[in-house]
């Protein structure tokens, strides 16, 4: 914890029309020192004690003295139970020393919530979240009262006091016409000289007052941001595998210590900093180094906390563990979120900066042929710059702060802009149109094989394996106090299953595509009883041994009770086109096309490069395309999409390729996602509007001689201030996810319950496409681009016919 916090809320590029003054930088400095002195005294507790008050089924009452401790971020807490996968509500009340968590019931779900609440991370104890003062408006009251005061002084005292306070900013604009060239000091600077050289010591300290109150705005802006770090990013892995005395054992990461050896596999987040034992290993990067292609690594190779592992299995040996490197990840998050400029933001600032100079030149004109110092003072108060420049950041921070606060990250400015565009949202199934909870419903063994022999050996296989197939039979296996049979050499197949080695004999689990199609084994035999799971809207898994089939597992997922509703808000905020990606069986997926109308377009029996190569053709058509995933199998889809998405519980990998990641799995912050979007560029471009009309009428009427220098210090930074309270309000308001009554009505559609009758005809319908086949797809149309400020609902006429005809 060498560095301050604070530090990441200095603003990387502070606009120059409201530089502080000497004064307020010593302010910052000042505060800064606080916080990091405060934060020193600050004692996190590592290990509270918390008791249950009460229990119910679904619902714990506990109490805790850590709850009132001062230094407790209670959002960063919040943010970290709510993060928990199978928790719906909490309520955390400080005075009565309480939180009240509703969660799913399951056991496993309390565990880890017990497990959460009483190894607090050493980041939920932050003095300085709690005792930042909000900014302070008094110099800005006081350089008001001053220049409403000035008629009223003694001409000395008027004299003094006006150079006194003005010295500062012309001192500015001296230096930086020097430094850089004309810039908005420069602007403000000659425009209180020009009003001091005339005697007007009101306009002159009227205009320094506007100053002081814009930085005010700003510093309140700022400290928004300020609450936006405390609550972003919660920590994605809790749990590792640690190499201790030949065995490796699941550990929480508070506990692997320096020197410990981690084990890594694919698609899991590399949890310390350290060098590799044992292993070799493709390691994505991308969030350290903005690398995008993967890094070999091998033994003696150094990785990274916050690499994601692409490919293989490593085993490292820690050199840095603990709050240092998560948090340094966290830090890193944040940063790039609130730093990163858009694109759209770079030009319209670099259009501001353009117009200072122009600006100047008119002044310069006007009292070359005017001689009329006034005016020309009228006209320098005038600038665009800071309206433009500010009201973007401010936007964006607070609407990336809103959006935070309704459980959306978003990765920065760019991430918000790009989602605006997007006129295509595409979807994997499991895990995010489904809950992606699956349960095992049958178990069908052939030959001899009892159904817990069955089991068992799948389970076996499955224990590493971070999917939700594969945690659904392993959890099914622990339900049935099962004793997994001793496994070695298991390999992970990516989108078709796990191979593993049981007493010399290899066992497989996973597609129908897998063991008949890569491993020659003859599923003929299951033929039948698979479709009729599949028919009943399960998915199913094969499982053989030396080379024979052994079994079925089938499993049981359900439609997330929000989809139709979210669907249905997402198609009103512009989203022309919904296609679902999945890498399961044919069947499967229009199961879920016949569950939810709403889908134009459902693609089956993809691997993970035919999910990028699917967005790929919708991007060629002119398409822009968002693509919601879970799961380490999406981060090629995640890449390609314009935008990426990753659901909370997904794979790390898919996290790291996500610009917004959804920190609860409900869709509704998917809507969340696509209104915050449109509605801070919406915002934007009315502060922009805003800005160029005003200051251009302004201008007009300075260079008319119409204004005097104070009128038109007072339209422009009013309006100033006024466009970033707008910029602050609009983009900051809290997102509310427009979904409809439908969404409490709607009955949950399990898969199971829409099995069609017609099954049957329908697969002869799709019989001639083998694998990978598509059911229905047609490229996005250039016709769907839309307008960015265009939130109308689209008719969809033609999705909708080409739908009819392929699922009636
Ligand atoms: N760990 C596993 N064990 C067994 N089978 C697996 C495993 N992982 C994948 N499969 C099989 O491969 C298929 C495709 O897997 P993939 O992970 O691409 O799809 P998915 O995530 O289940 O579906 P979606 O892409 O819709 O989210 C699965 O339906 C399953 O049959
Ligand atoms: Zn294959």
């Amino acid at each position: 914890m060498s560095t301050p916090r604070a530090k990441t809320v200095l603003p990387t590029n502070r606009p120059a029309c409201i530089e502080p003054a000497a004064a307020g930088g010593e302010r910052r400095v000042t505060r800064r020192t606080e916080s990091f002195v405060s934060r020193r005294r600050c004692h996190p507790v590592a290990k509270p004690v918390f008791r249950i008050v009460n229990e119910q089924p679904k619902r714990l009452r506990l109490r805790g003295r850590v709850l009132a401790h001062p230094c407790l971020d209670l959002a960063y807490l919040r943010a970290l139970l709510a993060a928990l996968s199978g928790v719906d509500a909490l309520r955390i009340n400080k005075g009565a020393h309480s939180v009240v968590v509703d969660y799913d019931g399951r056991a496993a779900t309390r565990t880890r919530l017990l497990q959460a609440l009483t190894n607090l991370p050493a980041d939920a104890f932050r003095p300085d979240a709690v005792r930042e003062q909000p900014p302070d408006p008094f110099r800005a009251i006081a350089t008001s009262v001053l220049a409403l005061a000035t008629p009223l002084l003694p001409l000395p005292l008027r004299l003094a006091v006006s150079w006194t306070l003005a010295a500062p900013t012309i001192a500015k604009g001296a230096t930086t016409l020097i430094e850089d060239g004309v810039r908005v000091d420069v602007l403000d600077g000659s425009a209180k000289l020009l009003s001091l050289l005339r005697g007007d010591f009101f306009t002159a300290n009227a205009i320094g007052a506007l100053l002081d109150w814009g930085e005010y705005v700003e510093a309140t802006s700022e400290q928004r941001s300020n609450a936006l770090l405390q609550r972003l990013l919660t920590p994605q892995t809790d749990t590792v595998w640690v190499h201790r005395d030949g065995v490796e054992t699941k550990v929480p990461i508070a506990e692997v210590q320096l020197g410990d050896t981690v084990a890594c596999g694919p698609g899991e987040l590399i949890p310390v900093d350290g060098r590799v034992s044992d292993g070799e290993a493709a390691v994505d990067q991308a969030s350290l180094t903005g690398e995008s292609l993967p890094v070999p690594v091998t033994v003696g190779s150094p990785v990274l906390s916050g690499s994601v592992i692409h490919e293989g299995h490593i085993r490292i040996q820690a050199e840095q563990v603990g709050a240092e490197t998560s948090m340094a990840r966290i830090n890193r998050f944040l940063e790039t979120a609130l730093r990163s400029r858009s694109t759209g933001e770079t030009r319209s600032a670099k259009l501001a900066d353009k117009l200072v100079p122009l600006t100047f030149a008119t002044g310069l004109g006007v009292f070359a042929l005017t001689r009329d110092l006034a005016r020309a003072a009228s006209v320098l108060t005038v600038d665009y710059s800071c309206a433009i420049k500010l009201s973007n950041p401010v936007a964006v921070r607070s609407s990336l702060y809103a959006a935070s606060r309704a459980g959306v990250l978003f990765k920065g400015a760019q991430a918000l802009e790009d989602l605006d565009r997007v006129d295509t949202l595409v979807l994997d199934k499991t895990g995010t149109l489904t809950t992606g909870d699956m349960q095992v419903a049958d178990l069908i063994p052939f030959g001899d094989l009892p159904e817990d022999a069955l089991l068992a050996l799948a389970a076996g296989a499955e224990e590493h394996y971070d999917h939700p197939v594969a945690r659904a039979v392993v959890a099914e296996a622990a339900a049935r106090a099962l004793a997994l049979p001793p496994i070695s050499q298991v390999d992970f197949i990516v989108a078709h299953g796990v191979s593993a080695y049981v007493d010399d004999a290899r066992v497989l689990v996973g597609s129908r595509h897998f063991l008949e199609d890569d491993e020659g084994v003859d599923c003929t035999a299951a033929d039948a009883v698979s479709s009729s799971l599949y028919g009943a809207g399960k998915s199913v898994l094969f499982v053989a041994r030396a080379g024979r089939l052994v079994g079925l597992i089938a499993l049981r997922d359900r439609i997330r009770p929000e989809a139709p509703a979210a669907l249905a808000a997402l198609k009103a905020l512009g989203v022309a086109r919904t296609v679902v990606l999945t890498g399961d069986h044919r069947d499967a997926g229009r199961a879920l096309a016949r569950a939810l109308p709403m889908i134009d377009a459902v693609h089956w029996e993809l691997k993970p490069e035919d999910k990028a190569g699917a967005i790929d053709e919708i991007k060629a058509a002119g398409g822009c395309v968002a693509f919601l995933g879970d799961g380490v199998n999406d981060a090629p889809a995640l890449v390609s999409a314009d935008v990426g998405i990753s659901m909370p519980n997904g794979a790390d990998l898919a996290r790291e390729a996500a610009q917004v990641v959804l920190m609860r799995p409900e869709l509704d912050g998917l809507v969340t996602a696509f209104a915050t979007a449109r509605r801070t560029q919406a915002v934007l471009k009315r502060s922009a509007v805003a800005a160029f009309g005003i200051n251009t009428a302004t201008m007009g009427l300075a260079v008319g001689g119409l204004l005097p220098p104070v009128a038109a210090a007072t339209i422009h930074n009013g309006s100033t201030v006024g466009i970033l309270g707008y910029a602050a309000l609009g983009g900051g308001r809290r997102p509310r996810p427009a979904l409809g009554p439908s969404s409490t009505s709607a009955t949950t559609p399990a898969l199971a319950a829409s099995a069609p009758g017609d099954a049957a005809g329908e697969r002869s319908a799709a019989a001639g496409s083998a694998q990978a086949s598509v059911l229905h797809f047609e490229p996005a149309t250039a016709a769907a681009a839309r307008e960015p400020d265009d939130h109308q609902p689209r008719p969809n006429a033609a999705a909708t016919e080409v739908r009819d005809a392929d699922f009636a």
